[in-house]
């Protein structure tokens, strides 16, 4: 499997605060030039490189004369409107010793959640690999509104890894992978080199952020490698704090912890639905409707809805629920007014119910559908 890490042409870098960082607000520049040398390595070899860089909020600390990050919202976001600047020139600079030319991306939620907005981003960051410059991505955290924000660069990058279809993800982190437990309370907890199916356990090992500087810990970061393995990348966790971790993992070494992709990854179209547009609400299914969804592959019909959450419309997007877990999103054909009252009703009945001519036998077609594995 790690040779398929080797081969890797299209990769997604995520590297955290706690690695770009110091605790008192000032950049690692030690780090940073070792990142940037290894990045531009890897573009010398022919591959495509995009950056996911956090480090905004605590690189402005230091200039701004805090101590910490500071509690207060409009604060934080003054420190990441000087800490992006101290960052990108600090990039633009390295870089450009290794002679390579790089781009800002600042994203908010819609970013991704439009589906114009979407199409846009991915048209630009294509673009801007053919012409061999490594765009550099973090949140837009200056305008991002605390309940309309991504939240964390490591969901960021998984957005940004299927927006792309990179081949592999490897998330830089102060931890050189997903440990049994979160090593910080215990001592015993060991490295796991590979995650080939994420579950339920594999969330209630990862704990909360490790230090001041980082935000969402190892749990957004198991997140982050569900959505990737479910749209067929690869996710690796590894440090940033060896100086050549990146270049071991790139050279198929077995190092980190992987996370394997699922076989049948998601199609662009799918992961927009799954991960990019903006959930509007639920739709409680029963048993047979389950099985037939995940065993035989078919869309959702009326009959088969127990209870119906959110007010929505016709060509939102809708989480599919069944005995109390996400299983599948999709893309809803009737509104959520409609569909309490044709909820549990056979498909002929439709019409009748809802008192019109044409209508939709399915409530999702299956070819509106993703399963979240
Ligand atoms: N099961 C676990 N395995 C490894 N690290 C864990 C686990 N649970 C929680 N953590 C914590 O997650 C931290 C990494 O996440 P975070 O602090 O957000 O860093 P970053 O800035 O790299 O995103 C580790 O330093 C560790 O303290
Ligand atoms: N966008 C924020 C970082 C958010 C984030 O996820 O931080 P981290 O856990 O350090 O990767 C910033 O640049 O300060």
């Amino acid at each position: 499997m790690r040779d398929a890490i080797k081969n890797a042409k299209r990769i997604v870098v995520k590297v955290g605060s706690s690695t770009l960082c110091y605790p008192n607000g000032h950049l690692n520049l030690e780090r940073i030039e070792h990142l940037v040398r290894q990045l531009s390595d890897l573009a010398n070899q022919g591959k495509e490189v995009i950056l996911v860089s956090s480090g905004a909020t605590g690189a402005g600390l230091a200039p701004l004369g805090f101590k910490e990050k500071p509690r207060d919202l409009v604060l934080r976001q003054a420190s990441a409107a000087v800490g992006q600047g101290v960052l990108i020139h600090m990039y633009e600079r390295l870089f450009r010793e290794y002679g390579r030319t790089v781009a800002q991306i600042l994203l908010t939620k819609e970013d991704s959640t439009s589906r114009h907005s979407y199409l846009n981003l991915r048209n630009t960051l294509h673009a801007l690999l053919q012409l061999h410059v490594i765009p550099i991505i973090n949140e837009n955290d200056v305008v991002a509104i605390e309940e309309y924000k991504i939240g964390d660069n490591d969901t960021l990058s998984a957005t940004v890894a299927g927006i792309v279809e990179a081949d592999v993800l490897i998330i830089l982190s102060d931890i050189d992978g997903l440990y049994t437990a979160n090593p910080a309370t215990n001592p015993e907890a060991t490295l796991i080199h590979e995650v080939s199916m994420i579950t339920d356990e594999t969330y209630k090992i990862a704990g909360g952020a490790g230090s001041s500087m980082g935000t969402g810990g190892m749990y957004t970061k198991i997140k982050a490698a569900h959505m990737a393995t479910n749209s067929g990348i690869h996710m690796i966790i590894t440090s940033g704090e060896s100086d050549n971790s990146l270049r071991r993992v790139c050279n198929g070494e077995d190092i980190g912890t992987l996370f394997i992709a699922n076989d049948q990854g998601v199609s662009q179209k799918h992961h927009w639905v799954a991960y990019g547009k903006r959930l509007s609400g639920s739709i409680t299914i029963d048993n047979g409707c389950a099985s037939a969804v995940l065993d035989k592959g078919a869309s959702i019909l009326p009959a088969g809805i127990i209870s119906v959450d959110g007010i929505f419309e016709p060509g939102d997007t809708v989480s599919i629920l069944y005995d109390g877990k996400e299983i599948a999103r999709g893309l809803v054909n009737y509104s959520s007014s409609d569909l309490v009252k044709i909820k549990g009703h056979n498909t002929q009945d439709i019409a009748r119910v809802l008192e019109i001519n044409t209508t939709y036998d399915e409530v999702i077609h299956r070819n509106n559908l993703v399963i979240i594995h």
